[in-house]
């Protein structure tokens, strides 16, 4: 069957409305992660706050996985753990009749002030997922053989909601050819070789990271630290701010165009210069939406660059595409 989640971005994220156990909570689709885990009434009501929180003794379908937990901490220091059930999970018209849902005991700070998110939903490989003592699947993995196309997309917009479909690729969505490159899922991320950049249309090698991940969970683009540099050297008055944690520049500044290779066919993917920005951090200065890794071996693909194109996950050849639309 096919589905479709209409997810509202919120500056920095992309969230779906999903429903557990018949309650309706907003989840932060994340293809950097393999966890689905819900704000719960077991956190304390000032972790609560204006999130929804899942009530397990209110679902008539809800079932226990005794003794199992899993804890989580993402890239950017965050992080939640809790405890597992199994419950009837269900996206724009697709059902995983019994998906493990894990409960939130504990939360980090960033996840209680993020007031648009309930929680997250993995779309990593569940060989990343932290349930003890057993791994589960992903919503998407335990839908997949139920699906027409063992794939879903996301087609997310800078203001306007985007659109997460599992089950088919809506070719109405894009334009000109579909750029698919293999994927290593090995590390359990949607990974393939990127190993050339381009700055204002020049492309150059990159002799650092030579991978990058797909990840619709991180708002930025994280590339190697040099090529970060080397783009930066380009933006007239741009300079690393410890304080903003980032490079930053004046938002008059002249930015140049941005493109990343996509596997190792030659493809590039192009954000334009005027798009790059991510947001202005006061006194006339931006924050730029192309960071460093931090020295990691993997760069991160973001939403500042998902957001330019349509973007194809398949989870039946384990490969990625991208198109113009
Ligand atoms: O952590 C994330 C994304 N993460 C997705 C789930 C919600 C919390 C944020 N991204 C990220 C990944 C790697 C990083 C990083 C940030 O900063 C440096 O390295």
């Amino acid at each position: 069957g096919e589905v479709s989640a209409t997810p509202e971005p919120n500056e920095s994220e992309y969230l779906s409305p999903v429903s557990i156990g018949g309650q309706t909570l907003n989840l932060d689709f994340d293809t950097g992660s393999a966890d689905l885990w819900v704000f719960s009434t077991s956190l304390s009501s000032s972790s609560i706050g204006q999130h929804a929180a899942f009530d397990p003794s209110k679902s008539s379908t809800w079932e226990d996985y005794p003794g199992a937990s899993w804890q989580i901490m993402y890239g950017d220091g965050s992080g939640a753990s809790g405890t597992v059930g199994f419950d009837v999970v269900e996206i724009g018209g697709a059902t995983a009749s019994r998906q493990a849902v894990e409960i939130a005991t504990k939360v980090s700070s960033s996840f209680v002030s993020d007031e648009n998110n309930d929680g997250l939903l993995g779309l990593g490989f569940s060989k990343i997922n932290t349930i003890e003592p057993q791994p589960q699947k992903t919503f998407f993995e335990s839908i997949l053989p139920k699906l027409d196309q063992p794939v879903f997309t996301a087609d997310l917009e800078d203001d306007a909601a985007g659109t997460y479909e599992f089950g088919r690729i809506d070719t109405t969505k894009y334009t000109g050819t579909l750029h698919v490159t293999p994927v290593d899922s090995s590390n359990g991320f949607w990974e393939f070789a990127s190993t050339a950049y381009s700055i204002g249309g020049t492309t150059y090698q990159n002799s650092g990271a030579s991978t990058a991940i797909a990840d619709t969970g991180t708002s930025l683009l994280l590339v190697d630290d040099n090529v970060a540099q080397a783009f930066y050297a380009q933006v007239q008055g741009s300079q690393l701010s410890r304080t903003a944690g980032g490079y930053v520049y004046p938002c008059s500044a002249q930015v140049p165009d941005f493109g990343v290779q996509i596997g190792s066919s030659g493809f590039i993917a192009t954000i334009p210069g005027s798009d790059i920005t991510f947001a202005e951090v006061g006194q006339g200065t931006c924050f730029g939406g192309v960071q460093g890794n931090g020295g990691g071996g993997i760069q991160i693909f973001g939403d500042v660059l998902l957001k330019q194109y349509f973007a194809v996950f398949n989870g039946g050849n384990e490969s990625f595409g991208i198109a113009a639309k």
